[in-house]
């Protein structure tokens, strides 16, 4: 569970105060989520979450993530709105850490996403990179190629006791991508880890999207790669296309692809892949002595990679050129 920190009640008490949210009415800490801490709050004037951020997010990085949600938030996308204290701070201090307050947002995250949802997610995730067009400030994806051998190193030795061969194999796949990764794609702002758990649906539709904790700067294909990757393998790790297609066509119908965007969508996919595996089995590898919280599995990644690997052509992901 995400609850890092303990939060006295009059610690958090004298951290309400300097906000203009009304009076609290109970509070509870919010299992789901590893990465920081968050509790949901209740006052008399609605629902709020409070975020602590633990030891994973850089400080120096909040000013783009709370920048990032404000500037979404008022160009009309449903996501967190950082809250601001009665001198007009969002980040503040709690406990020893850096900790904010954001809006709530209604709905939930659907854990086996059907065709529906996947069309869904395409419009949103082409409503955000719309959005986020005019944001002015820029943060360097840290996880993109440059970033992944250093975690291949860390895990090189250990990963045949993770599955057998998968050293070699990720060696091999770490080599053609670091030759080949597209560059100079159409970006700006992505997300860049819009799972599943990171969408929250009412009905059919998107009511809002959270965790904008890997936000940064990179193509805008690399972030629908990591859609098609988390949203559209069946639980037997087949590529589902039809779920595919729907995604594509509805993120096509606000932003038509490029041709070089579908000419590389293959081995964005498979590095978006790559991706996943490398810090799941870099966290697999490493859980502290008493972790509450149970590491993703990396082999869901390889698992996908075995198919990305034998992919030629953006159709088999479901791709088809917009009609005009
Ligand atoms: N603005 C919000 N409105 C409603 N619920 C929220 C909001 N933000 C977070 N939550 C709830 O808190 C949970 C954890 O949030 P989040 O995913 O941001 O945590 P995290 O520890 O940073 O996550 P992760 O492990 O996914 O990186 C979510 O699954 C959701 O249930
Ligand atoms: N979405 C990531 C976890 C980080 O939020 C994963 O599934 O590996």
């Amino acid at each position: 569970m995400a609850v890092y920190t303990e939060v006295p009640d009059e610690a958090l008490a004298a951290f309400l105060a300097a906000y203009e949210i009304g009076d609290l009415l109970s509070y509870k800490g919010i299992a789901e989520g590893v990465e920081n801490t968050n509790f949901i709050l209740h006052t008399t004037t609605g629902s709020y979450i409070l975020t602590l951020y633990e030891k994973r997010v850089k400080p120096d990085d909040l000013p783009f993530f709370l920048g990032l949600m404000e500037h979404l938030a008022a160009n009309g996308l449903a996501c967190p709105q950082p809250i601001r204290t009665r001198d007009g701070t969002t980040l503040g201090t709690l406990c020893g850490r850096p900790a904010v307050i954001v809006s709530f947002l209604e709905g939930v995250s659907v854990r086996r996403p059907g065709v529906k949802h996947c069309r869904a997610l395409g419009a949103a995730l082409a409503g955000l990179h719309a959005a986020g067009a005019d944001f002015a400030l820029a943060r360097p994806n840290a996880l993109s190629v440059a970033g992944w051998r250093p975690l291949f190193e860390a895990a090189e030795a250990q990963a045949d006791r993770v599955a057998p061969g998968l050293a070699d194999r990720t060696r091999q796949d770490l080599a053609l991508l670091e030759a080949s990764w597209p560059q100079d794609l159409p970006g700006g702002v992505i997300h860049a880890d819009l799972f599943t758990d990171n969408v929250f649906f009412l009905g059919d539709e998107v009511s809002g999207l959270i965790d904008f904790y890997f936000a940064c700067t990179d193509s805008f294909a690399y972030d629908l790669a990591i859609c098609l990757n988390a949203w559209c393998f069946e639980a037997d790790y087949a590529f589902n296309r039809t779920k595919g297609q729907a995604m594509i066509a509805a993120y096509q119908a606000v932003r038509p692809l490029a041709p070089r965007e579908v000419a590389a969508l293959p081995l964005l996919a498979r590095g978006a892949a790559l991706r996943f595996m490398l810090t799941r089995l870099v966290d697999w590898l490493n859980v502290p002595p008493g972790a509450l919280v149970k590491p993703k599995d990396p082999l869901e990644y390889d698992r996908r990679l075995a198919f990305h690997r034998k992919v030629a052509a953006a159709e088999e992901y479901g791709w088809s050129p917009v009609a005009v």
